[in-house]
C-alpha cells in the first residue's frame, strides 16, 4: 500500500509536474518526450490489453510517464531522467513513512545499473529532507570480492550513492568478504536475525524478515539478485540468504537473498531499463500462461511491487 499512497493520488504527480503544469497536447508529448523515434521506429502506446490496466487519461492531462496496474503489480514507463526523479520521490515518501512509523527504514540494494537511478536522492530537496540517520542498507546480492574490487556491489553503491549521503556507517551492512562464500551468506543471515530481534528489521506474520524497500534490477535473462534461471537456489525455501559458486554472470561466487525473504518485503521497486530487457519485461508482465517462469516472475511479494521502466525496456509492451 505504501507505494500507492506515495504515488497514486494524482496522475499529475511530482515527477511529471513540469509537464503537467503546461497542459500540453497529449499526443505531441507522447511522441516527443516519452516515446521518441527509436531506430527509425515509432512507438505508440495503445489501448491497454490488461484488465485493470489504466494508463493516463485523455488530452490535456499528459504526463511524462505512462502508468497502469495489473493485479498487484504497478507499472510505470518514463524517460530515463523522469525515472530517476520518480524513484527519488517514491523512495523519499517511503523513507518518511517508515522512519516515522518504525523509527528505521530498511533498504535493500542490488548491483548493476540500479545505483545510477538513485542519483536524484543525493540532490536537493532529498539530500536535505530525508532522515538518513534512520536508513539501514543491505544488499540483495553481493559478489565475493574485496570491497575495493570493481565487481563489488558495495563499491558500486558506495561510490555512486552511499558516500554522498549521511547514513551512519554502522547502518551499512556489507558482506564479510574475508569468509568463504557459504560462511559469508550464513553471517549475513545471522545479521538479519539479530536486527529482527531489536526491531530494526520488521518481522512478517509468517516470521520472515520484512524489509521496507527492495530496489531491484533485472538482467536481460530475467534474473534478479543472483537468482538465475534453472539454478536450484530458485527453490530454496529454508535459507533467507544463500550462496552460489557458479553464477552465469561473473564473478561466479555470490551470496544472494532467496525468494522467501524477497517476497516478504513491504515494497519492491523493479528498476529496469534498456531495450535489451524488453523481451524479459514483456514475458514478466504480459505472458501469464507459461509454466516455465523466469526468476523475475517468482517475485510475488506480500507487499507492493512496482516496475519502473524506461521506454526501451517497455518497448515490447506497445504495438507499433
Ligand atoms: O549483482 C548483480 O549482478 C545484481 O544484483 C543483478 O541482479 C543485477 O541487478 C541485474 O543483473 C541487473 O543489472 P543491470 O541493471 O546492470 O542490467
Amino acid at each position: 500500500m505504501a507505494f500507492s499512497s506515495a504515488f497514486s493520488t494524482s496522475y499529475c504527480t511530482f515527477q511529471s509536474s513540469i509537464v503537467c503544469a503546461q497542459k500540453p497536447n497529449s499526443q505531441s508529448l507522447l511522441k516527443t518526450s516519452l516515446f521518441p523515434r527509436q531506430n527509425g521506429k515509432k512507438l505508440v502506446p495503445q489501448t491497454p490489453r490488461y484488465k485493470g490496466f489504466s494508463p493516463k487519461k485523455g488530452a490535456g492531462e499528459m504526463k511524462a510517464s505512462i502508468k497502469w496496474e495489473k493485479g498487484y503489480k504497478k507499472v510505470e514507463v518514463f524517460s530515463k531522467e523522469h525515472l530517476a526523479v520518480s524513484l527519488a520521490y517514491d523512495v523519499a515518501q517511503l523513507s518518511n513513512k517508515f522512519a516515522s512509523e518504525r523509527g528505521a527504514f530498511t533498504v535493500v540494494l542490488s548491483g548493476g545499473s540500479l545505483v545510477k537511478y538513485l542519483k536524484k536522492l543525493v540532490e536537493p530537496p532529498y539530500i536535505d529532507s530525508i532522515d538518513w540517520s534512520k536508513w539501514h542498507v543491505f544488499w540483495v546480492d553481493e559478489r565475493l570480492v574485496p570491497k575495493d574490487n570493481l565487481d563489488s556491489n558495495y563499491k558500486l553503491a558506495y561510490d555512486g550513492f552511499l558516500s554522498k549521503v549521511p547514513i551512519p556507517p554502522v547502518n551499512i551492512y556489507a558482506i564479510d568478504d574475508a569468509l568463504p562464500v557459504d560462511g559469508a551468506a550464513d553471517v549475513y543471515e545471522t545479521t538479519i536475525k539479530r536486527l529482527m530481534k531489536i526491531n530494526v528489521i520488521d518481522t512478517s506474520n509468517r516470521g520472515f524478515p520484512k524489509l521496507d524497500l527492495m530496489l531491484l534490477g533485472m538482467g536481460p535473462d530475467g534474473h534478479v539478485a543472483s537468482l538465475f534461471s534453472g539454478h536450484p537456489v530458485l527453490k530454496e525455501d529454508q535459507k533467507w540468504v544463500t550462496f552460489i559458486r557458479d553464477s552465469p554472470k561473473p564473478p561466479p561466487e555470490r551470496i544472494t537473498f532467496t525468494f522467501p525473504i524477497i517476497n516478504s518485503s513491504s515494497n519492491i521497486a523493479m528498476v529496469v531499463t534498456g531495450e535489451g530487457k524488453a523481451n524479459a519485461v514483456y514475458t514478466a508482465l504480459e505472458n501469464d500462461k507459461k509454466t516455465d517462469k523466469l526468476p523475475v516472475e517468482l517475485i510475488l511479494p506480500e507487499g507492493e511491487l512496482k516496475w519502473y521502466l524506461d521506454v526501451g525496456a517497455a518497448s515490447k509492451l506497445f504495438k507499433e
